[in-house]
């Protein structure tokens, strides 16, 4: 196992009653880098993210985060946005910022709030009478908006129209912290790739391909999203 690694697992297995999610993941995950997580419905992406933020146990094999077992001490160092939201639809976005600053001492409340002005959304309004794209939007500024050295991005931006995904790829999930990590499990994998170094596949619960976007483009000559699509071809 290395502990450099932002992750390292090996062996990893989360059973779910009789369906087994994750069967036997290994895997390194390194610092300073935007990583794709990728593969088809079901293969495991989201008990992975969940695995690594400390909200599901392993059922068996060994997990490191930034060196740590998940508890306490890995919790500290990630930022998570889950698939569905956490927080409660009739707070305000400056109810929400007060909350984060409270609770999360790396929460840097001053770029949240400069991200959201630049959006154009308004601090008074609350979560519920927004559209889903704009709810998406404060929710990865909140956690881009954390001093954490891994980022773990469920799904974060669906239901953001075309138009705005550039910029938020361009302003928010890019301007991360230099050492931090960011991993992304994402099916919009052409907007995507283009802000992605690594990227790693994963089908029924395993690995089969981990690579820098580099190599896929120079060696094959093709994009991810192209690579995907003759992997996974159904
Ligand atoms: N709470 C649960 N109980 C039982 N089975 C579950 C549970 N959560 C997930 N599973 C199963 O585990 C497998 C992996 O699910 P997971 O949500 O991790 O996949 P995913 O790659 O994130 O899929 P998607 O791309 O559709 O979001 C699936 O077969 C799913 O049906």
């Amino acid at each position: 196992m290395n502990r450099d690694a932002i992750i390292s697992c090996q062996g990893l297995q989360k059973r779910y009653s009789y369906k087994l999610a994750l069967n036997g993941l290994t895997l390194e995950i390194p610092r300073g880098k935007i990583v794709g997580l990728l593969g088809p419905n079901g293969s495991g992406k989201t008990t992975f993210i969940k695995l690594v933020s400390g909200l599901l146990t392993p059922t068996a094999g060994q997990l490191l985060v930034g060196g740590h077992r998940p508890g306490m001490e890995s919790k500290r160092i990630v930022s998570y946005l889950p698939e569905r939201t956490y927080l409660n639809d009739w707070m305000r976005v400056e109810g929400i910022l007060e909350m984060f600053s409270d609770f999360y001492p790396d929460f840097n409340e001053a770029k949240a709030r400069d991200m959201l002005a630049r959006l154009g959304i308004n601090l008074k309004d609350k979560l519920k009478t927004m559209s889903k794209g704009t709810k998406e939007k404060v929710q990865l500024i909140l956690v881009m908006s954390r001093e954490a050295e891994l980022y773990l991005l469920d799904e974060p931006i669906g239901g953001v129209d075309p138009a705005a995904r550039d910029y938020i790829l361009d302003t928010i999930i890019s301007n991360y912290s230099e050492n931090a990590t960011v991993l992304i499990s994402t099916h919009l994998i052409s907007d995507i790739e283009k802000v992605l170094d690594e990227v790693v596949f994963i089908k029924n619960g395993q690995m089969v391909l981990q690579s820098s976007v580099d190599d896929i483009r120079a060696s094959r000559g093709i994009s991810v999203d192209q690579l995907f699509r003759e992997e996974f071809r159904c």
